[in-house]
């Protein structure tokens, strides 16, 4: 088997919102009263250690704000690690959730034709590959309009329809089901039925225990940023669903 993606002791920090809402007025009394305030950070991710073999299906399951999407960030690059290391081998589609990765400023167009430079598309595929991107997500008539005008729905429809149109040897989905309406949604579960059956490594963090209990192999269940059980599904989904009871 091959090792496609590797964690070691990854942890990250990130600055609070209290320092992300700026107020004037705190700031100059903060000023002058000669009181500096230490600028507070927060552990997200606490030494994260795993690895992914080629073609394995992995699900991340936890309870709100215990890093999920934090960790398929820093998998995918968009985030930078505090310290540790992250690596990952071959293509990895753009990260599935709301607007992420997107130029706001420029076409729909202009953004899959970036993602298909990016991900190697063929010159002489690219065309081909941009309308059914299109149709799939379902924006053609949005063709030319810039992403920062697409509402949040259509950027997430947008995102899923780049990251499976190319069948990358990495996928990382973030609550991928619950993009679009049912109709959408039906056409999203054919689509990942398809990847499924392939080679595809996929990431997937989902609140749907149903789904990963009937799509991954392996799961890991992350906890106020650390690994608190990784093993089969099933034995992860009842030691995380025994812990939400006791508690
Ligand atoms: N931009 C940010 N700046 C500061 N803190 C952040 C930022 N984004 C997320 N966090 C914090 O990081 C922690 C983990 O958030 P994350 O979104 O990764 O959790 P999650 O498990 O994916 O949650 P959910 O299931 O609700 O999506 C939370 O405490 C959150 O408040």
């Amino acid at each position: 088997m091959t090792e496609v993606i590797r964690l070691d002791q990854v942890t990250l920090y990130r600055r609070t919102q209290e320092e992300f809402s700026y107020d004037l007025k705190k700031t100059i009394l903060t000023f002058l009263e000669g009181k500096y305030r230490q600028p507070t950070k927060k552990l997200i991710l606490d030494q994260i250690n795993f690895t992914v073999e080629a073609g394995e299906k992995i699900g991340i399951i936890g309870a709100n704000g215990s890093g999920k999407s934090t960790l398929l960030k820093v998998i995918c690059g968009i985030l930078q690690p505090s310290s540790g290391q992250v690596r990952v081998r071959g293509d990895i589609a753009p990260l599935i959730e709301l607007g992420a990765g997107f130029d706001p400023e420029l076409s729909v167009i202009d953004n899959i034709i970036l993602y298909g430079v990016m991900l190697g598309f063929p010159r002489q595929e690219m065309k081909d590959r941009v309308t059914s991107i299109l149709e799939f997500a379902e924006l053609k008539d949005y063709a030319w309009a810039p992403v920062k005008a697409l509402s949040s729905g259509m950027t997430a429809r947008l995102g899923f329809a780049i990251a499976t149109d190319v069948e990358p040897d990495v996928l990382i989905l973030d609550e991928v089901l619950s993009v679009g309406d049912e109709s959408f949604k039906n056409k999203c579960q054919r689509r990942m039925d398809k990847l499924w059956g392939h080679n595809t490594t996929i990431l997937v963090v989902s609140h749907g225990l149903e789904f990963i209990k009937q799509s991954c192999d392996r799961a890991i269940w992350l906890d106020r940023g650390k690994i608190r059980f990784a093993g089969s599904t099933d034995e992860t989904i009842d030691c995380y669903l025994t812990s939400v009871q006791q508690s």
